[in-house]
């Protein structure tokens, strides 16, 4: 495992955010946006990154403007894009415009129709790649549709092959699904092979496709499959984690001025797996997910505004009880 040259690699979308640069107001109303790297395994990769671990990234993008702005954003904070696979047949990157009702109330316009990154094909899926990598991590989105689908298929396969550790995100777009029962069938056909899974409540209801799920049912379900560690996040009133050997593990969120609420999932991703990658006990791991976004949503962007250990360590220290 330690002479691995990767602690991490994401498979998935590569987009653009453009965010609202007016707050406090609808998107019909926002005249302007700026423009960031986003789409959340893009995301959990830079934050990584920036935490310092060594990461490399699968996905395709468009050979235009907005392919180039991704690539050179991504390799200037230290992403490997080596297997960024170039899109010549016209596809686009997605777009995400968000819109700042209130701190509370934040949306996103997705625009997502024919989309480079769900063109993503097995055949341009890396086995030497993923063997160099300690750990694989998976965005639900990826498994939206084909041929991104069976691409992110074969990466987990290779990655079951291989020991390298699979981390599954949920990252639940309804806009990329075609309907509930869809989603939940190949959501839970990769929860059941990952060694970890991170989503919401809500996300893991997609998985388990109930309306109210309850977090013991989903420990009882998926620790009868591979998984060893489970988080699910409830949101401004904490997380959890569960081990495979029945110990759980509780956080809150922490205190922040909060501008947006989006980029908390992927900043708490990126934190949460840069802990566990350097040793830190899962409490500890909880603790710098959460830090960490509650950095994010004080701050305008997801993928810039990631924060570094020091920031986190910081923010934990401040509020320690
Ligand atoms: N308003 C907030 N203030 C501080 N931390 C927050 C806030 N909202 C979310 N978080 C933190 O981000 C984590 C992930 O948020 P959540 O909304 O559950 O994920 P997602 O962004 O993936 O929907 C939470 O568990 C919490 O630690
Ligand atoms: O994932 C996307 O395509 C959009 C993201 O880039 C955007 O920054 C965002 O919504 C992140 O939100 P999160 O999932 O709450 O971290």
């Amino acid at each position: 495992m330690a002479n691995k040259k990767y602690d991490l690699i994401a498979v998935g979308r590569a987009c653009v955010d453009l965010n609202a640069v007016e707050y406090n107001r609808p998107m019909e109303e926002t005249m302007t946006f700026s423009k960031y790297v986003g789409g959340s395994p893009a995301n959990i990769a830079i934050g990584a990154s920036k935490l310092g671990l060594k990461c490399g990234f699968i996905g395709k993008i468009p050979d235009d403007q907005h392919g180039r702005f991704i690539t050179d954003y991504m390799g200037k904070v230290g992403v490997d894009t080596s297997n960024f696979v170039l899109d010549t047949e016209g596809r686009k990157t997605g777009l995400a415009f968000t819109e700042i009702l209130s701190p509370e109330e934040c949306s996103i316009l997705m625009y997502r129709d024919n989309v480079a990154d769900l063109y993503l094909d097995p055949s341009e899926v890396n086995e030497e790649y993923i063997k160099e990598a300690k750990m694989l991590v998976v965005s639900g989105t990826g498994l939206a549709q084909s041929p991104s689908r069976e691409a992110v298929l074969k990466a987990v396969s290779i990655a079951r092959e291989n020991q390298v550790k699979v981390v599954f995100e949920l990252d639940y777009r309804p806009y990329t699904w075609k309907n509930a029962e869809e989603t939940s069938i190949y959501y839970a056909l990769v929860a059941e092979q990952s060694d970890v899974v991170i989503g919401t409540r809500d996300e893991y209801n997609m998985l388990e496709n109930v309306e109210n799920g309850s977090n013991d049912v989903t420990v009882d379900y998926l620790f009868s499959h591979r998984p060893e560690l489970l988080v699910i996040k409830h949101g401004v009133q904490g997380s959890y984690a569960y081990t495979k050997d029945g110990q759980t593990f509780a956080t809150k969120a922490y205190k922040s001025n909060v501008l947006k609420t989006f980029g908390a999932g992927d900043s708490y991703a990126a934190a949460f797996i840069y802990a566990l990658s350097q040793g830190k006990d899962i409490q500890t791991a909880l603790q710098y997910g959460s830090a960490s976004a509650a950095i994010v949503v004080s701050k305008h962007s997801s993928s810039e505004a990631m924060p570094t250990v020091e920031q986190i360590e910081q923010l934990m220290a401040e509020q320690a009880e």
